[in-house]
C-alpha cells in the first residue's frame, strides 16, 4: 500500500503563508493525526492533500501519483477519500442513495457503455449495490439505511458522511474533524469505527481532530502544527510531553509541566 508524502509544502494566500515547509509522511495502515490551534493550517493541509488547494512549493505523492497539481477527483481516482468536516451529503435523499451516488460518480460508465455493454453495466450496477449494502453494514447504518439523510441525529449524519468516503474504496482516509459537535457516546463509536476502520480494512488514515484525549489515545503519529508551521511530531507520549506543544495551546512558555492532554483548541 502506497505511503503518502508532504515534502516541504508551503502554501500562500496573498500575503499569508497558510502553511510554511511542512513535511510529513503517512505510513501504510496507520492512523496519523494533525492537531494544533485554530488557524494553524491543519484544513489547509488537507485541503493540498486532496487537491482542493495546490501548494505553492513543495511536493505531495502517494506511492507513484504526484498529487500536488492534480484535481480532486484525479486525487481520488488514486484511492484517497476524504470525510468533509461540513458534510458533504444530500439531505433529502436516503442514505443508500447518497452512497449510490457516491459510489455512481466514482465509477463512471458512459451511457455508451451502457447501452453497448448493457450486460456489463448491469453487472457493476449490482456490484455497486453489494458494496454500499457492506459498507453500511460495516458503519452500522442498517437502521437509517431508507431514511433521508436530512432526518438523522448529527452524529449519524456524520457517521454517513464518513460512509460516503468509504463507498470510494480508498487506501487513505481523510477525516476533517469527525467528531465534531458529537456527544460523548457518538465520540465512542466514531472512535471504534476509525479503529476498524484502520484495523479490519487496513486503510490509513489523516485526522483532524480538536478532541486531543481522542488523538492521544488512537494515532500512531501525531504532527502539530503552529502559524502554518510544523513544531512537533511524534508518537502520542512524545507530542503530550513536548513543550512546544504545551506553549502552542497554553501560550504558557516553558509551561513543560502542564498536561497537554485535554488542553482544547
Ligand atoms: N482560501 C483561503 N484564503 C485566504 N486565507 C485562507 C484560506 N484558507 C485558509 N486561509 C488562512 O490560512 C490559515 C490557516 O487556516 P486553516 O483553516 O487551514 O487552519 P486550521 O488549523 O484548519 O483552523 P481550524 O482549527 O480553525 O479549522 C488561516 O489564517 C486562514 O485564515
Amino acid at each position: 500500500m502506497p505511503q503518502l508524502h508532504v515534502e516541504h509544502v508551503t502554501l500562500t494566500f496573498g500575503g499569508l503563508n497558510a502553511l510554511t515547509d511542512v513535511s510529513l509522511v503517512v505510513p501504510e495502515g496507520e492512523i496519523v493525526s494533525i492537531i494544533g490551534p485554530n488557524g494553524a493550517g491543519k484544513t489547509s493541509l488537507l485541503n493540498c492533500i486532496s487537491g482542493f488547494y495546490h501548494p505553492t512549493r513543495g511536493r505531495i505523492t502517494f506511492g507513484e501519483h504526484d498529487l500536488s497539481r492534480a484535481a480532486p477527483n484525479v486525487v481520488t481516482s488514486y484511492g484517497i477519500a476524504r470525510a468533509f468536516q461540513n458534510l458533504e451529503l444530500f439531505r433529502g435523499l436516503s442514505v443508500v442513495e447518497n452512497l449510490l451516488l457516491a459510489r455512481h460518480t466514482h465509477l463512471r460508465y458512459s451511457l455508451l457503455d451502457s447501452l453497448i455493454f448493457y450486460g456489463r453495466a448491469s453487472r457493476q450496477e449490482a456490484e455497486n449495490r453489494a458494496y454500499v449494502e457492506r459498507i453500511i453494514d460495516f458503519m452500522e447504518l442498517e437502521a437509517h439505511r431508507h431514511h433521508p439523510v436530512g432526518t438523522l441525529a448529527y452524529g449519524v449524519q456524520k457517521r454517513v458522511e464518513v460512509a460516503r468516503a468509504l463507498t470510494l474504496a480508498p487506501r487513505l482516509l481523510l477525516l476533517d474533524e469527525p467528531m465534531a459537535g458529537m456527544n460523548v457516546e457518538e465520540k465512542e463509536d466514531m472512535v471504534r469505527f476509525i479503529l476498524d476502520i484502520q484495523r479490519e480494512q487496513g486503510i490509513s488514515v489523516v485526522l483532524i481532530e480538536h478532541d486531543l484525549g481522542v488523538v492521544m489515545d488512537i494515532s500512531d503519529r501525531i504532527y502539530v502544527l503552529d502559524f502554518g508551521q510544523k513544531i512537533a511530531e511524534g508518537t502520542p507520549q512524545q507530542v503530550s510531553a513536548d513543550p512546544r506543544v504545551i506553549e502552542a495551546y497554553t501560550g504558557v512558555p516553558g509551561a513543560a509541566h502542564a498536561p497537554a492532554q485535554g488542553a482544547g483548541a
